[in-house]
């Protein structure tokens, strides 16, 4: 990569970072006062009372809206996989692309039911698929940075150089859906032997025993599980003196979850809600709350993956998932399973009649009603 290209990577990810700003507590608060003022018991709509405020909060209006979400998932391989810790071959990873792209894959179902649009990114994928033009459910972009990662067991998995780039993709992805009008950002994810990276990850930057953060993936058990936690310890004892986080990433990383770090950087400085999915996903979150806590305060976790790493993360960055439907795919398919929650709390905000209304008998007389098109 040329050297002019790097520092514009570089300038970019430090632009982006310093337009990260806090949380707007003034338009949360005047959303949870004007929640209150409901015609409802006060707090009764429990959780999706704070979804609401928190999305006010991470867009800085108290009249936000989620009109246009994109589920976005980044692909990519990884060395780690030849080290024999998934169910699953990694000729899979291609194989999905191509089913995201013709619609047939959970998380296309499911971005279609929540009237998402779903986007894929190819940040190395190492057989990457023949599309047909049947494939046009979804746009898998190019955005390969390299072909999948070394084995992080035996060196690093990228240089830093690629791990930079990696993320200033995923800036770059964000940036453009933003442009055109994305309101919500879902953060998904394909690549056999991900649930390894992304458990060597957490417990380098959480410092955790790999044994309590490693889980099944597709599918280990017994002693095939058993040798994922070794390959992990043995990962993490080969890297020990890492300690930079931009370091970290390179040397024990994924090309996904590095775009996907910036993406949560980008939708941070942009003020657009991020959305978290499982375990691989907010492994790229952690990334970007390493490199910048305040990016913790544009994600929404959309539900808590079976995989036991994945609490641990959430619990560190001090986020509550919406949904516990003992998932454990990734792809973003339980975020896109929280995006018509969100929809739904705005639609209490923005068209729930007030407590006061009741009394004065004009409940319903001035339009206060249901809108036809949501919130
Ligand atoms: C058919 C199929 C579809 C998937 N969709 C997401 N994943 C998920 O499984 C992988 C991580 O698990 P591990 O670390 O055990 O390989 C990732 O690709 C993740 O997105 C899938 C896995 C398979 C096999
Ligand atoms: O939680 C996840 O993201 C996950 C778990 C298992 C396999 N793939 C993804």
């Amino acid at each position: 990569m040329a050297d002019t290209e790097q520092s514009a990577d570089r300038a970019l990810i430090e632009r982006t970072i310093a337009a990260i700003g806090g949380p707007d507590h003034e338009s949360s608060a005047a959303v949870a006062r004007a929640l209150d003022g409901k015609m409802k018991p006060l707090h009764s709509l429990g959780r999706l009372e704070g979804l609401a405020a928190r999305v006010a909060s991470i867009r800085g209006t108290t009249t936000p809206r989620v009109d246009s979400p994109v589920v976005l998932v980044c692909a990519a391989d990884h060395g780690i996989a030849r080290a024999g810790v998934s169910a699953y071959p990694q000729e899979v990873t291609g194989q999905m692309l191509a089913a995201f792209a013709g619609g047939r894959a959970a998380v296309a179902i499911l971005a279609h039911q929540a009237d998402a649009q779903l986007v894929v990114a190819d940040l190395g994928v190492v057989d990457p698929p023949q599309l047909h033009p049947t494939h046009a459910y979804a746009p898998v972009l190019d955005r390969r940075v390299r072909a999948g990662t070394d084995n992080s067991a035996e060196g690093w998995a990228m240089t830093r150089a690629e791990a930079e780039q990696a993320v200033a993709v995923g800036i770059r992805l964000a940036e453009d859906l933003i442009e055109d009008g994305a309101d919500l950002i879902a953060l998904g994810e394909m690549g056999i032997g991900s649930t390894t990276t992304a458990s060597i990850l957490t417990s380098a930057i959480l410092d955790r025993d790999p044994a309590r953060v490693v889980g099944a993936g597709t599918g280990l058990e017994g002693e095939a599980l058993a040798h994922k936690v070794e390959t992990v310890d043995a990962v993490l004892a080969r890297h020990e003196d890492v300690e930079d986080p931009w370091d970290v990433l390179a040397a024990m990383g994924g090309l996904e979850i590095a775009a996907l770090a910036g993406v949560a950087l980008a939708c941070a400085a942009h003020r657009v809600p991020a959305l978290l999915d499982g375990f691989i996903s907010t492994a790229g979150a952690l990334v970007a709350w390493r490199l910048c806590p305040a990016a913790a305060d544009a994600m929404i976790a959309a539900h808590r993956s079976t995989e036991p790493g994945h609490s641990m993360q959430l619990e560190e960055m001090g986020l509550t998932p919406l949904l516990d439907l003992q998932m454990r795919l990734g792809e973003a398919s339980g975020a896109a399973l929280a995006i018509p929650l969100i929809r739904s709390s705005l639609a209490l905000l923005q068209d729930m009649g007030d407590l006061a209304d009741l009394s004065s008998g004009s409940a319903g007389a001035d339009g206060g009603g249901a809108s036809a098109d949501g919130g």
